[in-house]
């Protein structure tokens, strides 16, 4: 008997009816359109942040004690984990765009029962379905944005993603921020509700997006699939050099999708690919165990921790954003000029120094409060006669912050796709991103409670996390700037020690053709994500 994907996929879906629109075919305009998904994975973020500590929000809301807010917090990483999950096969079967379109449904729908919300229970639900929405999209995006981009500037709009979360990060923030000044429950309100400007947006943009190339291929349409390259590529000039590269590159593609299909989400375990399995996965969750998150989410509770509470707060808050967006440009550029393993190890000291000198004045001159109530989160504060102390505290976590954009940031999605072979890449990459999501929703969920219980001592934890961290990288994580994919995969076969790994050179000069992939299974690494996953689902019904 069939099962539902295999109808799914048995129903040939060509999409038809987007040809009924005009298309652009201009690559920013393309990009920047379908990385308003990218937009929505930052409201996500910090749609909560800047109301943690606001009476309406508090009250009407049931004043929330620790747990209660960790779940409302993680609730949307933990929907992005089942979007994610599912995204994959689906845009497979019906194409990039129905997926993005599924993204900005679900991300307005979501916003709509956020906006009229009326308990934790409808808040919850509005969370979570907004958080599948930005799932599809987080997945659907920079696959899609690949595909279409010309290979000179693929890493670039490939970065263009993560770059959009930071300013989705930014830009909600301040809209929470502005918004509380309202007096009453329409300040969270008028928030949540403003964030369906981006849903709609996409969902009207992306009628005018041409379809992939890579899944016009897929789908037997051969002839769409050179339109839309000669369109982007070349203004219709079907002879011109790159798109001749470019279509190349899809047949490869389409050879490479055909050798992986059989390769199961079990063969990440087996004896030729665990150690990239572990590397790819840690370096996921490492991202996430460094606390970057605690920052993003509860940067409020800290301020209030270092003696700031109300709008200074709020203000002092904002400003790790601002830094959040400018400190990823540089990412662009810098992983390809100073490698991996600097970036990630250098990163990784920094981070400790911050998150321990966050913990050490923390624990030095913070007093607990007292006639605390019994929901509160934030237990200690430092009194107003170390303010230096206090502006320590925010020197640190900005610092914190200003270290991992440039570093763990951006660098990891790309670390930690481009390890595995091509066979291995879809699964491999996709397990990956899965242990970044759900230890986001871990983090999400449990800082609050750590804050109320061992107060300043959370910043330890992170701390030691980032020590760990940075060790691993230096004794497992091979170099990887400058080699083809092929010379990567020989040097994971030859056991090289991670730290000599900068200046291997196989033994065998090795035929440089898959660099042209590269980059874009690089990118595509997060997102052609879990489409195993569903297959391996299907397989074992
Ligand atoms: O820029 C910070 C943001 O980047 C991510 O780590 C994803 O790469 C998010 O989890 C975090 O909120």
């Amino acid at each position: 008997m069939m099962t539902p994907l295999g109808r799914a996929r048995a129903l040939n879906f060509q999409g038809k009816v987007y040809d009924k629109f005009p298309k652009t075919y201009n690559i920013y305009a393309i990009a920047i359109t379908a990385t308003v998904s990218g937009l929505m994975f930052g409201f996500d973020i910090s749609s909560v942040s800047s109301f943690v500590s606001q009476d309406h929000y508090r009250n009407y809301f049931n004043r929330p004690d620790s747990l209660t807010q960790g779940g409302i917090t993680a609730s949307m990483a933990g929907g992005s984990f089942l979007g994610s999950l599912f995204s994959s096969d689906f845009q497979d079967i019906f194409g990039r765009r129905v997926a993005l379109h599924m993204c900005s449904v679900l991300w307005i729908i979501g916003a709509i029962l956020q906006c009229a919300a009326q308990n934790q229970g409808m808040l919850i639900a509005g969370r979570l379905i907004s958080g599948i929405g930005v799932g599809f999209g987080s997945a659907s995006a920079p696959v899609y944005c690949s595909e279409v981009a010309p290979a000179k500037i693929r890493g670039m709009i490939g970065g263009l993603f993560q770059f959009s979360v930071t300013v989705g990060i930014m830009i909600m923030f301040y809209i929470g921020y502005g918004c509380h000044y309202i007096d009453g429950v329409a300040s969270f309100r008028l928030a949540w509700g403003l964030q369906m400007v981006p849903g709609l947006i996409l969902l009207v943009g992306v009628f005018f997006l041409p379809e992939s190339p890579r899944w016009l291929a897929n789908h037997n349409r051969w002839e769409d699939a050179v339109e839309v390259i000669a369109n982007v590529v070349a203004k219709g000039d079907r002879e011109n050099a790159d798109v001749r590269l470019q279509l190349d590159e899809v047949q490869e593609q389409l050879l490479i999708d055909k050798d992986a299909s059989d390769f199961g989400y079990l063969d990440l375990f087996k004896k030729d690919c665990i150690k990239r399995t572990f590397i790819g996965v840690s370096a996921q969750v490492w991202q996430q165990l460094c606390g970057i998150n605690v920052a993003m989410y509860y940067v409020v509770y800290l301020f209030q921790m270092a003696g700031f509470t109300g709008n200074v707060a709020l203000v002092s808050s904002s400003i790790q954003y601002v830094l959040n967006v400018v400190m990823t440009v540089p990412a662009l550029f810098l992983m390809d000029r100073i490698g991996r393993r600097p970036l990630l190890i250098g990163g990784g000291i920094f981070m400790c120094i911050w998150l321990f000198g966050v913990a050490g004045l923390l624990g030095t001159y913070s007093e607990p409060i007292e006639n605390f109530s019994g929901d509160d989160t934030v237990r200690i504060t430092i009194p107003d006669q170390h303010k230096a102390a206090a502006r320590g505290v925010i020197a640190c976590s900005y610092l914190f912050v200003c270290s991992f954009a440039p570093t763990w940031g951006i660098c990891i999605w790309v670390y930690a796709s481009e390890i595995f072979n091509n066979r291995q890449r879809a699964k491999g990459a996709a397990f990956a991103a899965s242990a970044n999501w759900i230890f986001n929703f871990a983090l999400a969920m449990f800082v609050p409670s750590a804050f109320r219980n061992i107060t300043w001592k959370t910043y330890i934890i992170f701390g030691v996390f980032s020590f760990c961290l940075t060790i691993h990288v230096f004794l497992q994580f091979p170099e990887t700037r400058g080699k083809t994919l092929e010379e990567i995969d020989q040097m994971f076969k030859d056991n090289i020690p991670a730290w000599r790994s900068a200046s291997y050179v196989p033994d065998m000069p090795i035929f440089n053709k898959e660099k042209v992939v590269s980059t874009e299974h690089a990118e595509n690494a997060s997102s052609s994500s879990e489409k195993a996953l569903m297959v391996q689902e299907e397989e074992s019904v």
